[in-house]
């Protein structure tokens, strides 16, 4: 039997729709957690790690993380940071990347300090309340539930605050971003505010193995052993690479975790130096 099983099943909120949903259902799967097949199930227990799945609206997932009723949840920062729920980041998880943006008619040329006594029109109405306290400006929130972009042509705002991504919904209203991002975004793990219930760090250590596997490959390559100080250069892995003799007089094999965006380039650069037998391999899963 496990050793998880002596302490409490973990209950883990789950964003059951909208943009984080697919990626965190995906980003568990890969950590080796049982997930719902079928979008219309709300709760799913996945006995053999002693944990069981919630699936709820992302906007919800803060407040029940913070008030107790679940252990830690999958959910937006931004969504977090406007529920106002005692409710604390302890994980980024690297996906679900956004920016939160002030925007205004193409060519308004509206400054943040010129919001003061400015409609504005927002589904992060907390996030945004809190932004304009800290700067002492003083203006009217109109809480809209979603197509924030539609509001200022209708009539409603003057200026809204929203979720930006690529921007083509900002673009296609005729809208323009201005001022600095109220904040970045992406999906976070979040736990109730100091409470780390038993549990959550192997949770945490699966999730972390997923992005390693997701960010990093491991390389292999063939190395005069004279240049090895060199190529390890190019290669330091992230605590320290492997290096192995071979059965060719003078050389050695080297086994090295490399970021998967530079791979192409450390290659080159091996090649470069004199290594050969360069070899790139998916890790599956691991922990570090
Ligand atoms: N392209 C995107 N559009 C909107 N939100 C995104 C996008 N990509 C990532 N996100 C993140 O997803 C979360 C918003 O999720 P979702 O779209 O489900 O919320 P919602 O718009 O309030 O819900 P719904 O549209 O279902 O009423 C936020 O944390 C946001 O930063
Ligand atoms: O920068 P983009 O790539 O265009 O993405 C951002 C847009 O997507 C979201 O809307 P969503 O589809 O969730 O609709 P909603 O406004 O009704 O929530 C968000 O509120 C923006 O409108
Ligand atoms: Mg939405």
């Amino acid at each position: 039997m496990s050793v998880s099983a002596d302490r409490p099943m973990l209950k883990v909120a789950v964003p059951n729709k909208g943009s984080l949903s697919e990626a965190s259902t995906q980003m568990l799967r890969e950590a080796g957690y049982r997930q719902r097949g079928d979008g219309k199930d709300l709760v799913l227990l996945d006995e053999a790690n002693h944990i069981e799945f919630y699936y709820l609206r992302p906007r919800d997932i803060a407040v029940y993380v913070g008030s107790g009723t679940l252990d830690v949840g999958l959910t937006g920062r931004d969504m977090l940071l406007d529920s106002g729920a005692a409710a604390e980041e302890v994980m980024a998880l690297g996906f679900g990347a956004t920016r939160f943006h002030f925007a205004e008619p193409r060519g308004d040329g509206n400054t943040v300090e010129g919001l003061a006594g400015k409609r504005i029109a927002t589904s992060y109405t907390g996030l945004v309340k809190r932004h304009l306290e800290a700067r002492g400006i003083e203006a009217e929130l109109v809480h809209l539930d979603g197509a924030v972009e539609s509001s200022i042509r209708l009539g409603v705002a003057d200026v809204i605050a929203d979720v930006v991504e690529t921007g083509r919904t900002l673009r296609q209203a005729g809208l323009e971003l201005f001022g600095e991002p109220i904040l970045r975004s992406e999906a976070v793990l979040v736990q109730r505010e100091g409470h780390h219930p038993e549990g959550v760090d192997q949770l945490m250590r699966r999730l972390s193995g997923v992005l390693v596997a997701r960010n990093f490959v491991m390389m292999d390559y063939d190395i005069a052993g004279d240049l090895v100080d060199r190529a390890i250069g190019l290669t330091p892995g992230l605590e320290s690479p492997t290096v192995s003799p071979l059965a060719r007089e003078g050389w050695v094999a080297v086994r090295a975790m490399v970021e998967r965006k530079v791979a192409h380039s450390v290659m080159d650069d091996l090649w470069e130096l004199g290594a050969r037998g360069v070899l790139v391999t998916d890790i599956a899963a691991c922990r570090l």
